[in-house]
């Protein structure tokens, strides 16, 4: 799909890896509507998009209301709904027992709520709006785009919700390729290694360095939110991705521990 002229949800889109894909889709001529709870650092995609080309709006992906009206809002501002980029999500961690107490269920609602659930909910949502569109090239209508992660199939220690999130946005991803292809919408997902955003930023040095030297193959560091967007737009862009997930991880394997 040719980006210019299209309309774009992001998810997630007021950091690290939302940001840059909003960022990179608008700078390919797309229109920009950007969902994130963080409503002060999503402005700062003022000083990258025209405002004529971007909608921010503010609140959660899980929450059925809250993405409904992000994308009625979509269509009312520019007319369609495109493409959906879904990048929101979070990464509490706690080990199954830890000192003797289990794991809090809260803590698992909350990472399965925002990284599946919320994915899903974009996604239908998204989709909804998508099947009124005219065809293009092929009669494609669309495009969805998801964010797993490595985590997925080596989840480390403390990671049991977030990984099972992320295993099921690679489970979902097939079935609903399988039920958007005759109405020509495609979907993918990307499983990110480890990328340079606020979700590790409160790594100790140490600790990145050392899992960029023992585990990171070639190039031996993190991964640039820019480099993420290139394969967003590409994958929008290249019309025979469809129905899988891509690993965009220099190649990392995760040790045992
Ligand atoms: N940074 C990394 O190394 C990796 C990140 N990922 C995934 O990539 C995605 C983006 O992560 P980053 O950009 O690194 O993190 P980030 O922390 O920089 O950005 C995540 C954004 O999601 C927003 N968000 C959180 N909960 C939300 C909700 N309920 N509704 C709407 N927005 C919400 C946050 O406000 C934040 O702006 C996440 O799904 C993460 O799990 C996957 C693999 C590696
Ligand atoms: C658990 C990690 C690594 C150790 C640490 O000090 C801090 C962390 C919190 C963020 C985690 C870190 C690592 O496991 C890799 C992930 C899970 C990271 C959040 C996203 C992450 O980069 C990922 O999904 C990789 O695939």
């Amino acid at each position: 799909m040719k980006l210019e002229g299209k309309v774009a949800i992001v998810t997630g889109a007021a950091s690290g890896l939302g940001f840059a894909s909003a960022c990179g889709l608008a700078a390919a001529g797309a229109s920009i509507v950007a969902l994130d709870l963080d409503e002060a650092r999503m402005a700062r995609l003022r000083e990258q998009i025209e405002p004529s080309r971007l909608l921010l709006c503010a609140g959660s992906v899980a929450e059925e209301a809250h993405v409904a009206a992000a994308v009625d809002a979509a269509v009312a501002r520019f007319g369609a709904l495109h493409i959906a980029v879904n990048c929101a999500g979070v990464a509490d961690a706690a080990k199954t027992v830890s000192k003797g107490e289990p794991f809090p269920l809260a803590t698992w609602n909350k990472v399965i709520a925002i990284n599946l659930t919320g994915t899903f909910n974009v996604i239908r949502l998204a989709a909804a709006k998508m099947l009124g569109n005219d065809p293009g090239d092929d009669g494609e209508r669309g495009v969805i785009v998801n964010t797993a992660s490595g985590a997925a199939w080596q989840g480390q220690v403390g990671q049991a919700a977030y990984s099972a999130s992320k295993a099921g946005v690679i489970g979902l991803t097939l079935p609903v390729a399988r039920d958007l292809a005759p109405h020509g919408v495609r979907v993918v997902s990307i499983a990110p290694g480890l990328f340079d955003t606020a979700m590790v930023a409160g790594m100790p040095e140490q600790v990145s360095k050392s899992i960029i030297e023992r585990m990171v193959l070639f190039p031996a560091r993190m991964g640039r939110a820019e480099e993420f967007a290139a394969l967003v737009r590409t994958i929008v862009e290249n019309a025979y991705f469809n129905a899988t997930t891509i690993s965009l991880d220099a190649g990392a394997r995760m040790s045992a521990r």
